[in-house]
Parts: C-alpha cells; sequence; structure tokens
C-alpha cells in the first residue's frame, strides 16, 4: 500500500468457496483486475477490497485444498454473501460443495445470499469463449477505479483473449444448470429457508468464464446489489449502538476495587 494511504473499512464480506482448481482465485481476478492470469493455488485466503458506489465491500478468496479446509468457517464469520464455485467439467467439485463446503457457512450472517457458480463455462460452451470485455469496458473500468480509489493490487488491463487464442476444442459438461438450480433449492432447505419466499434459483445460480469473462461482472454486481440492505442495516445498527464513555467510568467516586466498572 503506497505511503500514507489509509486501508478502508469494509462495510460488508463476500467469501468465494469451493474445490481447489475450480478457478475462484481466476475469477476475482478477472472481476478485480479485468485479466486472466497465471494462478498459483491459494494458501490459506486472500483479501480484495472493491469499492461499490459509496460502499466497501471485502471479498475473500479462499484454498480450496483440504489441508485448509479448517479456515474455511472463520472466513465465512459475518458473511453476507457466499459464492460456491464449481468447476463445469467436474461433477465431484459440484458434489463437493455440499459434502464438504456449505457446512462452513453456518458461521455466515443469517441472512447469508448464497450464488451457486459454475466456472470453466468456455470449455464447454460455444457462446462462453467469446471474449466478454471489450477494450472500451477495461478502459472505463480502470478510470472509474482511478477514480473511486479501488484498492485492488494491480491494475494494468490487458485485452481480453481472443477467439484465435481460446482453443475452440469442447470439454464433456459434466455439471448442468439444473443440477446447480436443485442443488440451490437443497441449499435453502439445509438453511431452513422457504423456496417462495427466497431468492429465485435462476437468478443465484450462473455460469462463468474466468478466461473469456462471461457472466463474470454479473455475478459480481448481482451480488452487490444484493447486499446493499445488509450494509444499509449495519451502517444503522452501528450509530444506534451506545458507547461507554470510559473517563466517566474512572472518575466520579469510584474506587478501584470496589464498584467493579471498568
Ligand atoms: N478454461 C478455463 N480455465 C480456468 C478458468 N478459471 C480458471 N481456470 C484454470 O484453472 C486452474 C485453477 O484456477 P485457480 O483460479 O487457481 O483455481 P482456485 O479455485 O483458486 O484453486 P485453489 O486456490 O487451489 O483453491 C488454473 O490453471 C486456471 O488457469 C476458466 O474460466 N476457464
Ligand atoms: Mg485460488
Amino acid at each position: 500500500m503506497p505511503e500514507g494511504s489509509k486501508m478502508k473499512k469494509p462495510d460488508v464480506k463476500v467469501v468465494i468457496l469451493g474445490d481447489m482448481n475450480v478457478g475462484k482465485t481466476s475469477l476475482l481476478h478477472r472481476y478485480t483486475e479485468r485479466k486472466f492470469k497465471d494462478t498459483i493455488s491459494t494458501v490459506g485466503g486472500a483479501f480484495y477490497l472493491k469499492q461499490w458506489g459509496p460502499y466497501n465491500i471485502s471479498i475473500w478468496d479462499t484454498a480450496g485444498r483440504e489441508q485448509f479446509h479448517g479456515l474455511g468457517s472463520m472466513y465465512c464469520r459475518g458473511a453476507a454473501a457466499v459464492i460456491l464455485t464449481y468447476d463445469v467439467t467436474n461433477w465431484q467439485s459440484l458434489a463437493e460443495l455440499e459434502e464438504r463446503f456449505l457446512s462452513l457457512t453456518d458461521t455466515a450472517n443469517h441472512d447469508c445470499i448464497y450464488a451457486i457458480v459454475g466456472n470453466k463455462a468456455d470449455l464447454t460452451d460455444p457462446k462462453a469463449q467469446l471474449p466478454q470485455d471489450s477494450d472500451r469496458v477495461s478502459e472505463d473500468r480502470a478510470e472509474c477505479e482511478e477514480e473511486t480509489g479501488s484498492q485492488v493490487l494491480s491494475t494494468c488491463p490487458t485485452p481480453p483473449a481472443s477467439p484465435a487464442s481460446l482453443s475452440g476444442v469442447m470439454v464433456h459438461k459434466q455439471v448442468g444448470h439444473e443440477d446447480a438450480m436443485a442443488l440451490y433449492g437443497r441449499i435453502l432447505r439445509y438453511k431452513g429457508l422457504e423456496e417462495n419466499g427466497s431468492l429465485p434459483a435462476e437468478k443465484m445460480c450462473f455460469e462463468t468464464s474466468a478466461k473469456t469473462g462471461y457472466n463474470v461482472d454479473i455475478l459480481f454486481e448481482t451480488l452487490f446489489d444484493l447486499v446493499l440492505p445488509s450494509i444499509l442495516r449495519k451502517r444503522n445498527e452501528n450509530q444506534q449502538s451506545p458507547t461507554v464513555d470510559l473517563e466517566d467510568c474512572r472518575g466520579g467516586n469510584n474506587k478501584r476495587g470496589k464498584t467493579a466498572c471498568c
């Protein structure tokens, strides 16, 4: 962080979970830096801060590797939204969401919002192979982040991958959109939420490509819009919470060891 700059306090927390190699870090790179770049398997977790209008949203990237599993529930503590990520070419990665990751979200807010994301759609779906970020969009974003002071490290947007740079080879799709939507229904039941009173599966299940940018902005921006009520409620609570005046507490007739105040 540059000298003198102050870390902004996040208003709300979003966490991304899922098995190793599904593309969690790549999705965050695509959204925050507008590029697809080489990754190394995440160790522990990583934190991004995104300015969304007047609000600061912290996005926590987590490690999918089993050895870091214990950290997951700590990262989810107080989360307003959780992105459960799988790889559309890997059935097991969807199964793991239910078997290994869902219970980690028990520490999230009671009104936490869940999105289910099937990444690597470029490998199975020709329309996801088309680059989504036009140069113009990248430039706009870079200008905007300069103005708003996004604190995500590294900017320098690169041009998106051209169709020619993509392999064009289709891989067998192992997880259908309907499988993800069925999982979403089971998550609502696990959380004790009514399906008809909650956000619909069609809105909360996405197929994305971190490689091309397909649906990546839609995913994050949908979630950010949905967590706004949480932000406003938290700000409201902070304004109303009573504060203790330590000076009052120490002064007056209170003698040390008599009335237990401080
Ligand atoms: N084709 C394709 N490959 C992707 C996509 N997203 C990620 N990858 C590749 O998948 C591999 C894993 O990506 P990461 O983003 O590191 O995966 P991760 O979920 O963060 O993995 P962990 O940090 O180990 O939990 C890398 O080789 C990426 O280049 C995508 O949308 N399409
Ligand atoms: Mg990672």
